[in-house]
């Protein structure tokens, strides 16, 4: 690919497999020059039942329209997992506000109150908050989502591993137990938000694995493949959904794989835009290995800014941690000012 040209590839997961069960070389081949090319695709046939995607992002709408007062009795303020409801302008992302509001959600579970000191990153597992009365739908749309997209990140950590002649497996034991996946369900606006400008999310690369992102047919999500200078935006394709890959993935491979930079410019003025990211995540603890490359691909690796031996790899808990703390710092303050002088 030459620079500039950067072109979204579309794969079918449907036909990922065989009728045996194993990759089909060809899907393999597509999968690994999208995901080292590009770092972004996206993908139809991925195994949502029919209306689901539509569904959901109607009653994601549905929440938006509520009442302020509605949405903040979800105020993400209120929880100490980073879980709920974020007004409009007050994430962040490069310094400046984002032109979104959003909830954020990840899996139901017991919060973990004495954890070693050397591993705050428990205090991001707790419960979610979900408008229980306004719009009891929503909870069991979200959830049944995140069930979806699971199976779909297991799926393409799979082929990705086989695509870098790795066992089928090998990525099973960080993922295999209580994964830290999380969600979010946004709506960006056009002309609300001042300081944020044109920016809907400002430029990022996502910190972990896997992220699959459910968008509405309005558009603004815009890449930066490696060694490409200018943006491209990725279209809405109609049933599909957009993939793209994480730091950590890039790490452990050396920069073979790449974590394209990203970021959404805010609609027009009077525009709606909503769309469900899904970052499909480890457990908290997961330490993960470098990965093995076959000689053929590590003379493509592109390598890594960072230190190779990098401490990303170390913990995914404490890069989701760094992550959340970052892009909600008032959350921070007010429940660990302890960990923001950290
Ligand atoms: O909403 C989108 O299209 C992408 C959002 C995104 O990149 C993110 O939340 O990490
Ligand atoms: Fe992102």
């Amino acid at each position: 690919m030459s620079p500039d040209q950067a072109t979204i590839p579309v794969l079918d997961m449907s036909a990922a497999r065989q009728p045996y069960g194993s990759f089909s070389p060809e899907f393999i081949d597509q999968l690994r020059d999208a995901a080292h090319n590009v770092g972004f695709f996206q993908i139809t046939g991925y195994g949502a039942a029919p209306g689901q995607a539509e569904e959901l992002l109607a009653l994601i709408k549905r929440f938006f329209d509520l009442p302020l007062e509605e949405r903040m009795k979800l105020d993400n303020r209120i929880s100490p997992h980073f879980r709920g409801y974020t007004r409009m302008g007050t994430e962040v992302t490069q310094g400046r506000a984002d032109a979104r509001e959003q909830i954020d959600y990840s899996p139901e579970r017991e919060p973990v109150h004495n954890y070693p000191a050397d591993q705050p990153y428990w205090l991001l597992q707790g419960h979610n908050m979900w408008p229980d009365e306004a719009l009891p739908e929503l909870k069991p749309a979200a959830m049944a989502w995140a069930e979806v997209m699971s199976s779909v990140g297991m799926e393409l950590l799979r082929g990705i591993s086989v695509s870098l002649e790795l066992p089928e497996d090998h990525f099973d034991e960080p993922f295999g137990n209580e994964p830290a996946w999380m969600g979010k369900l946004v709506h960006y606006v056009g002309g609300v938000v001042e300081a944020a400008g044109n920016q809907g999310v400002g430029s990022h690369a996502d910190y972990g694995f896997v992220t699959l992102l459910l968008q509405d047919e309005v558009g603004g999500l815009e890449v930066l493949p490696p060694g490409t200078t200018e943006w491209a935006p990725v279209e809405p394709v109609p049933g599909a959904l957009v993939v793209n890959l994480g730091e950590m993935l890039e790490v452990a491979t050396e920069g073979f794989l790449a974590a394209t930079i990203h970021r959404v410019k805010a609609p027009p003025p009077g525009v709606d835009r909503y769309s469900v990211p899904f970052f499909w995540s480890p457990r908290l603890d997961a330490v993960i290995d470098p990965v093995p490359l076959p000689p053929e691909l590590k003379a493509q690796a592109r390598g890594i800014s960072d230190d190779p031996s990098n401490p990303m790899l170390a913990s995914f808990g404490l890069n989701m941690l760094k992550g959340r703390m970052r892009a909600h710092p008032d959350v921070t303050e007010r429940h660990y000012p302890e960990l923001m002088q950290r």
